[in-house]
């Protein structure tokens, strides 16, 4: 499916906030899953020229991604190599490539903007990310993300595609730090919905969601990402929307794995991707490397291997040595 937004049809709430007058672009959205679509629809809504397209569209990749101002890659990190190498020969020099994936590569541990800048270093490359649960996006609800890149212009243009009276957009200069927030939380949201499946209380999700915080910030400033930036929305921001709403397929999964349910059972269910499921695979072999001390997200890893329960998880996580909190 390849096709020009429509205003009506999806997202009613959005519809009554009047076009802002603005340089129509030409964008192509790859993935039309729940946030390709809503990206598309908000771009679509500043007046530029949208065209949303997914693997069963009639048309072929490349035929949608010639001669584009801006791509958007919304696809799942399953995706992304995929997409690249079909991408390969029709992207021009010209495009601004903005990627709004949160995951890790499961081969090389790289993100996926590490993987699209391999491929076409002569682009702009732009990450999107922040609290942004695409169902509340849907329904009309004000939401802030961020865009970033090292060249302020080229991160101002992204801005001025999507920023509207319902999506506030900021620019952002680190651009690793603002793709490993969005990504890692993911991980911590595991954690969250299983603590809250538990019913273990206030004390102790704040407890964890600012001990997640710092293993995020201690992975994020080693790969080299400024530790500011996982203060900001692309970080605390986005933990603190996912870990604390059911609408997040990643806070389900620990949620449902609290209940007794298997991962099996769970993701036969779950409506959408949990790219936290990947990304903590990932994330344990990458810090086993640098030898990067990461205990909750090493006892998400255990509780997804089945190799515990989640209250064995929290046992594990209570009854570790002592320590100073920084
Ligand atoms: N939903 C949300 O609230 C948000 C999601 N994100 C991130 O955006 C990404 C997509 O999430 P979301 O849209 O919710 O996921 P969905 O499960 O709704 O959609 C998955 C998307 O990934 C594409 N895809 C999956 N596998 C492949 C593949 N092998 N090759 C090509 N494309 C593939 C699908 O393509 P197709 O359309 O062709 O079926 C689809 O567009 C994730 O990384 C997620 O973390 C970021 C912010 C908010
Ligand atoms: O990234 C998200 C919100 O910012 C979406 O979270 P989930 O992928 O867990 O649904």
């Amino acid at each position: 499916m390849s096709e020009q937004v429509n205003f009506n049809l999806e997202f009613p709430a959005i519809a009554q906030i009047p076009t802002l007058q603005k340089k129509q672009l030409s964008i192509a959205v790859i993935g039309a899953g729940a946030w390709g679509s809503a990206l598309a629809f908000l771009a679509a809504k500043n007046g530029h020229n949208v065209r949303l397209w997914s693997r069963s569209s009639p048309e072929k990749l490349e035929d949608i991604i010639a001669n584009t101002d801006l791509l958007i890659s919304a696809v799942s990190m399953s995706g992304v190599r995929s997409i690249v190498t079909q991408a390969q020969q029709a992207i021009s020099p010209n495009t601004i490539i903005v990627t709004a994936t949160k995951g890790l590569d499961k081969e090389t541990t790289c993100t996926p903007s590490q993987i699209w800048s391999a491929a076409f270093p002569k682009n702009p490359i732009v990450i999107l990310s922040g609290p942004n649960l695409s169902e509340e996006i849907q329904q009309g609800l004000p939401a802030a993300t961020v865009v970033a890149n090292k060249d302020h212009n080229v991160a101002k243009t992204v801005q001025s595609v999507f920023n509207s009276q319902q999506f506030r957009v900021y620019t952002n200069p680190d651009p690793l730090g603002v793709e490993l927030g969005g990504t890692l939380k993911n991980i911590m949201a595991i954690a969250a919905g299983t603590c809250d499946g538990l019913q273990l209380g206030t004390n102790a999700k704040a407890a964890l969601l600012t001990r997640g915080l710092s293993e995020i910030i201690r992975v994020g400033t080693n790969w080299g990402a400024k530790t500011e930036t996982f203060y900001g929305l692309s970080g605390l921001g986005d933990l603190l929307a996912t870990c604390n709403s059911h609408l997040s397929r990643n806070y389900q999964v620990g949620y449902n794995l609290a209940q007794g349910k298997t991962l099996s059972e769970i993701l036969t269910q779950l409506k959408g991707t949990a790219e936290g499921i990947n990304t903590t695979k990932v994330l344990i072999q990458r810090s086993h490397q640098l030898q990067i001390s990461v205990p909750i997200s090493y006892q998400v890893y255990r509780l997804l291997q089945s190799e515990i329960t989640p209250q064995e998880a929290v046992e594990a996580l209570m009854l570790r040595d002592t320590a100073p909190e920084y």
